[in-house]
């Protein structure tokens, strides 16, 4: 149940940077509830993909945004989604998702669909949430921000690394392509831009291990006497 007294860290930054991996890490750790705020515009654009709806047909986008049949079961691997019965867990993080995620998400009617949504995830005893705006829009209130970023380059490996482990196919130089397209759309949108919040902490993770990012994140949480 939404609790708006409950604390929020909110973890934002672009592609590859490894807010997925530390919040799941951190949010295991803490026992809190994980918002991975990604995974819906991910969803919304397979959906309207599958329906043929065209991802510039605004009005159409929103409709299936605020009507995703999907849920979230929380699994040891992970957490598994479920849309319209599907289990798409997998098909969401390939890149070509990605891609209509950014193209969606660039929306304004597709993120007031799914506002809400995001911030029913404000549960005792805390939320902590993965994307691009947490910090700015949707928990403006958050007491701890962060702001995590790498190198296109670094970016880029660690994602060709990590589809090569999922067993997908991959191309290094096409996927920092990608990756530098989706920056440039993510940031320069009109409407809630990929930019750190004015109280973000920036952490740049290029030459950091995941531990060592993690045990950054735990100091604010602890400084700021959230435990
Ligand atoms: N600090 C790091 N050093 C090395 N690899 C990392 C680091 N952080 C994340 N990774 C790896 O990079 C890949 C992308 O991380 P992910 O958490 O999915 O990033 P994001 O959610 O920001 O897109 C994953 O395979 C992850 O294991
Ligand atoms: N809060 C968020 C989260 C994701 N997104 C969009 O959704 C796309 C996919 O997000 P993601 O977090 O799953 O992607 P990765 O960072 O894991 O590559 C991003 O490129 C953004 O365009 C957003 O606009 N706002």
């Amino acid at each position: 149940m939404i609790d708006l007294t409950a604390p929020v860290i909110t973890i934002d930054g672009p592609s590859g940077a490894g807010k997925g991996t530390v919040c799941a890490l951190l949010a295991e750790s803490l026992g809190w509830q994980l918002l991975d705020s990604g995974a819906l515009y991910r969803i919304t654009g397979l959906a309207a993909t599958r329906k043929q709806i065209a991802l510039d047909d605004e009005a159409a986008v929103a409709n299936v945004a605020a009507t995703l049949d999907v849920y979230f079961v929380p699994r040891s691997t992970g957490v598994e989604v479920i849309l319209e019965g599907e289990d798409v867990t997998t098909t969401i993080r390939t890149e070509e998702v990605g891609s209509l995620a950014s193209q969606v998400a660039a929306l304004p009617a597709v993120r007031a669909a799914l506002l809400q949504r995001q911030r029913d995830f404000q549960t005792s005893p805390g939320v902590i949430a993965d994307g691009r705006d947490m910090g700015t829009v949707v928990f403006p209130q958050a007491t701890v921000k962060v702001f995590l970023t790498a190198s296109a380059e670094e970016r880029g490996r660690r994602r060709y690394q990590q589809l090569l482990d999922k067993g997908f196919d991959a191309s290094l130089p096409a996927l920092i392509e990608d990756i530098r397209a989706r920056d440039e759309r993510d940031s320069n949108r009109s409407v809630a831009p990929l930019k750190p919040a004015d109280d973000a902490v920036l952490i740049d993770s290029t030459v950091l291990t995941i531990e060592q990012v993690c045990e950054q994140v735990l100091d604010l949480v602890r400084k700021a006497g959230l435990i």
